[in-house]
């Protein structure tokens, strides 16, 4: 999965047609004035899909209104650590190029990484990236336009204060970058409708401040039970046909015969446990070509899964992959996006016991659900799932029951209760999707599961629109063959037929006026001509086509994985995250 990582040359190239084009754009001779780079294309559209599919499927409500965010650490702690592996190509460029630009003989460090959307209503006035006490170790600033101004959002136009160039227009794969103090003070107007999605980056020289040692140390802490090594030495083995295609595809890849030793051109690592950890590797090939490791691989982590876990989860066992691999919630606040004018009020208010649900129930929903239902997408719970048992059923009140759509037994109530504890308990339900009246049928882990898997869909979709490449389609075959055992109904991770119990609408503030809040939502946080595309796209949705896409998640989460834990060690070593060619 190769990642574009140009070369120092590639980057003056870019400066150079950047400083063309904006000649252009801002009538200017040169665009370097205060310390100042602009570089168009930097990302590749695909690279920027890549993040945005991140975001939508992870981001939590931001530190201000209106405000998304998906940082390195939340994806840590949430289950999904082996998505930061998209940045880690980008963050090392871009240092790279912030170091060359400010001529930095001293090594920089990466103060901060995330994903950042202003959705309708956000603004910031004039201000530099390092005005608050605790915000002055900042020293560069970096920002990628992921998406682009005029499609997938109107305003959050970007002006600097004084100098050139006065106004940024936002365009996907773009870079501005410049200095964080008083010579670049800089403001970014009002987001009026859709998404504006950036990823921010912070430089600094304080090494106290480098958020890789935090990182290593947080994923060093996820991954405590998942020594490669050690997994390999428990040698479990199970049937194969599970991994069989990836098992193909890997032992290619993993043909690199040799000394364990980073290219990365910093870094000339040896490790401390090189030659033990080299001859894991060679054991690792050795199982591969056998078909044995990544069964013995997963079997290994699901074990230790399964203690980690709440035994008493009867979703527990069902498959291997999708319950390893799974996001998992943060707090349950984080996901409530509150949207109106009263924003403001609403968030004082939200200290209050109670309020806070009264508060969704006219403003807000869960982002997950607000994502999915924008896409067309309609989550299905079992309603005992939703009431969560330590709360007081007096404060719960079920009511509108709607007609039993006719394809299925889902079933349509309105729900109303508490926000947060039934918020928590339903981002971690299993739940089914329906499309456009049609369910899908499988059963994913959570509401952030299912996101995950659609925006995946999302992103995975436009790119075969646009290079009309072709997609397999044979893996929904594949997906059937892999759940043929006999299963009771209702499993996570299984393809069902008809949900063995009765399932219920779980949308519950948007139920009165379902499609009418609908179309407001889509305009605040999803607008413009791509989703339009999109929607368009997904109109045509084929339930099966949709359901090989699961398989295609599942692989590319797997894939990833496999990087992570593939580098790990090595960032270990060297206290640093960087790229690890394979
Ligand atoms: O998103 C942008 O264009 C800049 C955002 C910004 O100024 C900030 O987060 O400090
Ligand atoms: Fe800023």
């Amino acid at each position: 999965r190769p990642l574009p990582l140009p070369t120092r040359s590639t980057f003056f190239h870019i400066a150079h047609i950047s400083a063309q084009i904006h000649t252009i754009s801002f009538g200017l001779q040169d665009l370097m004035t205060g310390g100042r780079l602009v570089l168009p294309n930097f990302l590749s559209l695909d690279t920027c899909k890549e993040l945005e599919f991140v975001h939508k499927s992870c981001s939590v409500v931001g530190y201000k209104p209106h405000v998304l965010s998906t940082t390195l650490s939340h994806l840590i702690a949430t289950n999904c650590a082996e998505l930061i592996i998209p940045f880690i190509s980008i963050r090392d460029s871009l240092r790279e190029v912030v170091e060359d630009h400010f001529g930095c003989e001293f090594e920089l460090f990466v103060e901060f990484t995330g994903l950042i959307s202003w959705t309708q209503g956000a603004t910031i006035g004039w201000h530099s990236d390092s005005n608050q006490p605790y915000l002055r170790q900042r020293h560069y600033s970096a920002v990628c336009y992921l998406n682009n101004y005029g499609e997938d959002f109107e305003g959050g136009l970007f002006h600097f204060q004084q100098g050139e160039p006065h106004t940024l227009v936002p365009s996907v794969g773009t870079v501005v970058i410049y200095t964080a103090d008083e010579q670049n003070i800089h403001c970014v107007d009002e987001v009026t409708s859709g998404e504006r999605c950036t990823l921010a980056m912070w430089f600094t020289r304080d090494h106290l401040h480098n958020e890789d040692a935090r990182l290593i140390k947080q994923l060093s802490e996820a991954f405590i039970y998942c020594d490669l090594l050690h997994l390999l030495e428990k040698g479990v083995s199970s049937e194969s046909r599970y991994f069989d295609k990836k098992l193909q595809s890997s032992s290619q890849q993993q043909d690199n015969g040799g000394a364990m030793r980073s290219t990365h051109e910093n870094y000339e690592i040896k490790l401390p446990a090189n030659e033990s950890y080299s001859k894991g590797i060679n054991s690792i090939k050795k199982k591969a070509s056998s078909n044995e490791w990544y069964n013995s691989f997963y079997k290994g982590v699901v074990d230790i899964e399964a203690v980690r876990c709440n035994a008493d989860d009867k979703y527990m066992n069902s498959s291997a992959l999708v319950n390893t691999l799974l996001p998992k919630a943060a707090s349950s606040t984080m996901y409530w996006f509150v949207h109106d004018d009263q924003s403001q009020v609403a968030e004082n208010e939200s200290s209050c016991k109670n309020s806070l649900a009264e508060l969704l129930e006219r403003n807000g929903d869960n982002i997950c659900e607000l994502r999915l239902a924008c896409l067309g997408f309609e989550c299905f719970q079992e309603i005992e799932c939703l009431m969560p048992t330590s709360c007081d059923p007096a404060k719960m009140s079920f009511g509108g029951r709607a007609e039993v759509p006719s394809s299925s037994n889902l079933q349509d109530v309105t729900l109303s209760f508490n926000g947060q504890i039934a918020g928590r308990s339903k981002l971690e339900t299993p739940l089914m999707l329906q499309f456009k009246e049609e369910p899908i049928p499988y059963v994913f882990k959570s509401c952030l599961h299912a996101l995950s898997v659609v925006q995946y869909f999302v992103w995975r979709k436009s790119i075969k629109l646009s290079l009309d490449a072709d997609v397999s389609k044979s893996s929904s075959m594949t997906i059937f063959e892999r759940h043929s055992d006999e299963q009771p109904n209702f499993q996570l991770g299984e393809l069902v037929a008809q949900p063995a119990k009765k399932l219920c609408r779980s949308s519950m503030v948007l139920s009165e006026s379902y499609q009418e809040n609908i179309k407001t939502w889509r305009k605040i946080i999803n607008s413009g001509r791509i989703s339009h595309q999109q929607s368009a796209d997904l109109a045509f949705l084929d339930k099966l086509e949709f359901v090989s896409f699961i398989q295609q998640w599942e692989d590319y989460i797997f894939d990833l994985w496999k990087m992570l834990l593939y580098s790990l060690p090595y960032w270990k070593a060297s206290s640093c995250i960087f790229h690890v060619k394979s």
